[in-house]
């Protein structure tokens, strides 16, 4: 086990890369498992959640190759291999499995998901799709069952606006027989991009991105080659840090558009936020004003960005409310920040941040991704040496990031945890 050091407090300049989409790469792999011929995607991030996918494909009998971001998947000998156990439990987005298996064999075995601990993450708006689609479910020691006679189109109305659920329904419709509408769709870039790859498979879909999808089903989908989206998320945490602890950092490979909840709340700041074509740059102001944040669905603030941006209104004169309306409990972050000297309390679904305060450096835990990228950038404003364990999470989901924040002129580094550390934060 690791911990990974910062030598915060020094101002940080220069550019960064944003790699592939996360949240695109973790349903688009599964989508290949679609297509009788290989398929090959662009572009992917070297995140733990991508190589634990590439493991599954192969656990049900695909090849796969990854290298240079590269993944090419050839699933003509997949087999519809239950996966109660193991590596299915790692991430939450193995639930795209269901409905990738269940759209090529009709049958499906997943252990329920795992991923980050956000609160409760229900999947039944999931389920409600593919029992619509003629599919019956049952529930059996921490496993889905899943099959289906055949897979019919049909409208499908979610109670819930969710980037899992219409995923997952375009994935077991798009060989259904028969239209299926999804209405109350999610908006999410994310989704866009699967249905390209799906598209460019042979699949039939009219409305990625708005809230009515409508899925013609097709007889067989083919192999093509796809590039993945930027990873708005991870693009929309280098802003932060930019406005946090930068003093003029260009963001590269980014589609603006996809950030713009997030570059008018910089501006409210006081933050300047230039975009381009693909790059942004972002100077912060030499006073921070406070704004307060509420998380919605696309196009709204995103909840992945809420605990990134949390740390940076630490430096924000007044205070600032942050509710968070998709996950009501994503503040396992703030405790770790109060041991820096941040000034938050939490209240139901809002934190409630006040500043100017200086952070100081701390030994901290991140409790999930995007409170690692909190943290991380916390221990880049701080004065002295933050230590962060719980890289694992931090893994999942930012690619080579020592490496990106070395670039800018950071001081991080990873260093092994000593046995008497290690065994305290197992206890922990
Ligand atoms: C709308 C939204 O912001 N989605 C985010 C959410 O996606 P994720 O896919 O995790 O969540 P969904 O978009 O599916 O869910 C949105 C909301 O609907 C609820 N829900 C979802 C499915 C279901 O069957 N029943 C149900 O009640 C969830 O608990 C949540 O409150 O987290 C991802 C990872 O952090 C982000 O990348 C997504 O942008
Ligand atoms: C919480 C996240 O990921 P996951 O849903 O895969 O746990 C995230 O991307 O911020």
């Amino acid at each position: 086990m690791e911990k990974l050091k910062i030598a915060g407090g020094y101002p940080l300049k220069g550019s960064i890369r944003v790699s592939g989409a996360k949240n695109s790469a973790v349903a688009l792999i599964p989508a290949t498992i679609l297509a009788d011929s290989p398929v090959t995607i662009e572009g992917l991030p070297e995140i733990s959640d991508v190589e634990i996918l590439k493991g599954l494909l192969e656990e049900i009998g695909g090849t796969v190759t990854f290298s240079d971001n590269e993944m090419c998947v050839d699933p003509s000998t997949m087999v519809s291999m239950p996966l109660p156990n193991g590596r299915v439990k790692k991430l939450r987005a193995s639930y795209y499995l269901m409905g990738a298996m269940l759209g090529r064999f009709k049958k499906a075995v997943i252990g329920l998901p795992g991923g980050c601990h956000l609160g409760p993450r229900p999947i039944d708006q999931h389920i409600k799709g593919f029992e619509a689609l003629g599919a019956q479910i049952t529930n059996e020691q921490g496993a889905i069952y899943l099959r289906a006679d055949e897979l019919r189109g049909a409208k499908i109305y979610l109670d819930v606006v969710s980037v899992g659920a219409t995923i997952n329904i375009m994935l077991a419709a798009v060989l259904a027989k028969g239209r299926t509408t999804i209405e109350n769709a999610a908006k999410e870039p994310e989704i866009i991009d699967v249905a390209t790859l799906l598209t460019n498979m042979g699949a039939r879909i009219k409305g990625a991105g708005t809230d009515i999808i409508r899925i013609d089903g097709v007889e067989s989908l083919h192999g093509c080659r796809h590039t993945i989206i930027p990873d708005r998320i991870e693009a929309g945490t280098f802003m932060v840090l930019a406005a946090a602890a930068g003093d003029g950092i260009l963001i590269d490979n980014v589609i603006p558009q996809h950030l713009e909840s997030l570059t008018a709340k910089l501006r409210e700041m006081g933050i300047s936020v230039e975009t381009g074509d693909d790059q942004i740059f972002v100077s912060p102001g030499p006073k921070l004003k406070t704004v307060d944040i509420k998380t919605l669905v696309y196009p709204g603030f995103p909840t992945d960005l809420q605990q990134p941006f949390t740390t940076l209104l630490t430096k924000a004169e007044g205070s600032a409310v942050v509710t968070d309306t998709i996950y009501g409990a994503r503040f396992k972050h703030i405790d770790e920040l109060r041991r820096m000297n941040a000034n938050i309390k939490v209240e139901g679904r809002s934190a409630i941040v006040s500043g100017p305060v200086q952070l100081q450096g701390a030994k901290v835990k991140a409790s999930d991704l995007r409170a690692g990228a909190a943290l991380v950038i916390a221990g880049l404003m701080a004065e002295g040496i933050t230590e962060i364990t719980g890289l694992e999470h931090i893994d999942r989901g930012y690619s080579n990031l020592e490496e990106k924040l070395t670039g800018l002129g950071a001081t991080v580094w990873r260093e092994k945890l000593t046995p008497e550390e290690a065994e305290q934060l197992k206890s922990s």
